[in-house]
């Protein structure tokens, strides 16, 4: 007989045999529970993403492994319930067998101190062998178990080896598990932020930058600290809570713009003026030039193939001083996708000055664009004022709701726009202005031209090209789309919400994201938007789910049909029988509150409001 099949029969003694004075009152206390296949289920589901992550090939290396051990790798949820095994344990009795498998519950407060559950609850890797378990029924077995953790820290599942106790594997095992959560965790990361950020892998020796035990710096464009794996900051000596937001260049001796230099290749960097490191940067997958950040107008493209096509066409047009309107119903983005060109254009540096056209009544809209000299009419400021167009001289004006624009501004406009010249109201010098302009509307434009509402010339001088932004529910990207706008929420939140103990990660459950991608959205991106600040701010963590919805929420969805644009657009949600006024009556005349629950900006329901009560008049 071999050393180490001796080894294997002689467990022990302090570990395995030791008698616990308590055992016998723990036994009746503590028992591992199964649960319901229902709650399997749901708990299979909300854990998918780690489950196809963990089918991708990262186990499957270590199959070999673990058959040469006859042990059995587990991952469990945040509960320590039993989500997948892989692996046999031959030499386990058939009663220890059963709490292996998928649903058997491992949580501290069933099972009492275990290598799972005690893990969970500490948050730290934890072995406990034979009958160190408080348990009686699992004395039969040696657990190992490391904690799996969420991109922001947050531990959401557990991975754990359990064999038989005799073979006296501690340092083996604790090495698997180590290096299995390292790769799961690089993996989260460099999945989470592959899109806009930037990716340093490091190493102290140049042969193994592809070791799960580097370190890894999630980067934003700035060169600044977004997320880091954990042996990056034990490495580096941070701390989590205060590594994110550091700059690269006061944890190295480099500036960024040198280090961006060298992408894709390999350099040195000295870390905390001593320690010389082999390090790799990887561009964002979206980034296009190679060296430098994504664009903002490139993050904007998530793989629907409109967007692609109108995110190409702004991108080439951006500086050609050709005008583009930008077309789209309500929320799907006009704003967003202007602001983005503007921020990628030659003239990001200078005012990108906005003005909504639905939102000025008719007879301030002048004064608002073109300025006005002191006293020029009642009412108006008595230090005069500069007026938008001035406002954006250099930069760029941003006309919204163009289709709204009274047509006497509509004159004057076009004469600004052909002179490059601005007349404020009252005064009789003009002002050069050297402005790019930019419209957006929901409307067809053209039918306004054909029907006289909007004036031809104006009309060709604004729309050199026209770029139509799909609605959400034509996208492709929706399921990229939803991620997108939780990320931007959780960016909001995170500086006055920071003494809010909630994790700063959300990710939808497959359910709710499956009924997100389902809804035809009449609101678009905007009400998307606010049904996922409902569910952040339902969810107790980090998996937002359907039941996090209130009903009334669930229930506003409607199916589309035939708009102005020409297209498919839903109805209001929820509208009913009641009019906008008394809707807004019973949100005691906020509307704010109104606007959020229909999923339309403030403007378009105030315009709204105004064409009824005109509706009414009539
Ligand atoms: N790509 C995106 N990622 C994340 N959020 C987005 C994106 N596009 C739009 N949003 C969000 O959707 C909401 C509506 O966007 P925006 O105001 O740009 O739409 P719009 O088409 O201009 O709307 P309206 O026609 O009503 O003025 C905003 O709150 C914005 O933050």
């Amino acid at each position: 007989m071999s050393e180490s099949a001796v080894d294997r029969r002689q467990p022990s003694p302090q570990r395995i045999n030791r008698a616990s004075p308590h055992q016998h009152t723990e036994d009746r206390q503590w028992h591992p529970r199964r649960c319901s296949a229902a709650d399997t289920a749901q708990r299979l589901a909300t854990m998918q993403p780690l489950l196809s992550l963990l089918g991708q090939g990262v186990i499957a290396e270590f199959d070999e492994m673990l058959r040469h051990w006859q042990c059995c790798l587990v991952v469990t949820d945040r509960d320590g319930v039993i989500l997948e095994r892989w692996g046999e344990t031959p030499l386990l009795p058939p009663a220890c067998q059963a709490w292996l498998s998928p649903g058997a519950h491992w949580g501290e407060r069933y099972c009492g101190r275990n290598a799972i559950g005690t893990c969970l609850a500490k948050g730290r890797s934890v072995d406990v062998i034979g009958d160190e378990h408080a348990c009686g029924a699992l004395h039969h077995l040696a657990s190992f178990a490391v904690p799996l953790k969420l991109p922001n820290d947050n531990v959401d599942a557990c991975l754990a080896l359990l064999s038989d106790p005799y073979r006296n594997p501690t340092r083996h095992h604790s090495g698997l598990l180590q290096v299995l959560s390292m790769q799961i965790e690089n993996r989260r990361l460099i999945n989470h932020y592959r899109h806009d950020h930037y990716r340093l892998t490091f190493n102290s020796n140049r042969d193994n930058l592809d070791s799960p035990r580097s370190g890894l710096l999630i980067l934003d464009g700035q060169g600044r600290l977004v997320a880091s794996n954990s042996r990056a900051r034990w490495l580096l000596g941070l701390e989590a809570e205060h590594a994110r937001g550091q700059h690269l260049e006061s944890l190295c001796d480099e500036n960024w713009q040198a280090i961006v230099a060298h992408l894709d290749g390999d350099m040195t960097l000295r870390f905390a003026g001593r320690y010389h490191c082999h390090c790799r940067l990887a561009a964002p997958i979206s980034a296009a030039p190679a060296g430098a950040p994504a664009s903002p107008l490139q993050r904007l493209d998530l793989g629907d193939p409109r967007m692609h096509q109108a995110i190409t066409l702004a991108s080439r047009l951006k500086d050609s001083g050709i005008a583009m309107l930008i077309r789209g119903e309500t929320g799907t983005g006009k704003e967003v996708f202007v602001k983005a060109l503007h921020a990628a254009s030659r003239r990001a540096s200078q005012p990108l000055v906005a003005i909504n056209c639905a939102a000025i009544p008719s007879e301030l809209v002048e004064a608002e664009l073109f300025g006005y000299v002191r006293g020029a009419f009642t009412g108006a400021d008595p230090r005069g004022n500069i007026g938008r167009l001035r406002e954006a001289d250099g930069g760029r004006l941003f006309l919204d709701e163009i289709g709204d624009m009274p047509l006497a501004v509509q004159a004057r406009l076009l004469r600004v726009l052909q002179e490059r010249r601005v007349t404020p109201l009252g005064g009789g010098v003009s002002y050069p202005v050297d402005i790019e302009v930019i419209a957006a509307t929901h409307r067809p434009l053209i039918e306004d031209v054909a029907t006289g509402r909007f004036r031809a010339d104006l009309f060709y001088r604004l729309c050199g090209v026209e770029i139509l932004l799909p609605p959400l529910r034509e996208r492709e990207d929706r399921q990229m789309l939803v991620q997108a706008v939780l990320d931007g929420l959780i960016r909001d939140a995170a500086e006055p919400l920071r003494d809010d103990p909630r994790p700063g990660f959300s990710t939808p459950s497959p359910a709710l994201l499956d009924w997100l991608i389902q809804q035809p959205w009449p609101g678009n991106i905007r009400q998307l938007e606010n049904v996922l600040r409902v569910a952040m701010a339902m969810a107790d963590g980090p998996v937002l789910e359907l039941h996090h919805l209130p009903a009334n929420l669930l229930a506003s969805a409607a199916p589309p049909a035939t708009s102005s644009l020409g297209e498919a657009t839903p109805p209001h949600p929820a509208s009913g029988s009641l009019s906008l006024a008394e809707r807004l009556a019973e949100h005691g005349g906020n509307l704010s509150a109104l606007a959020r629950q229909m999923g339309i900006s403030r403007t378009t329901l105030y315009k709204r409001l105004r064409e009824q009560a005109a509706a009414l008049q009539a």
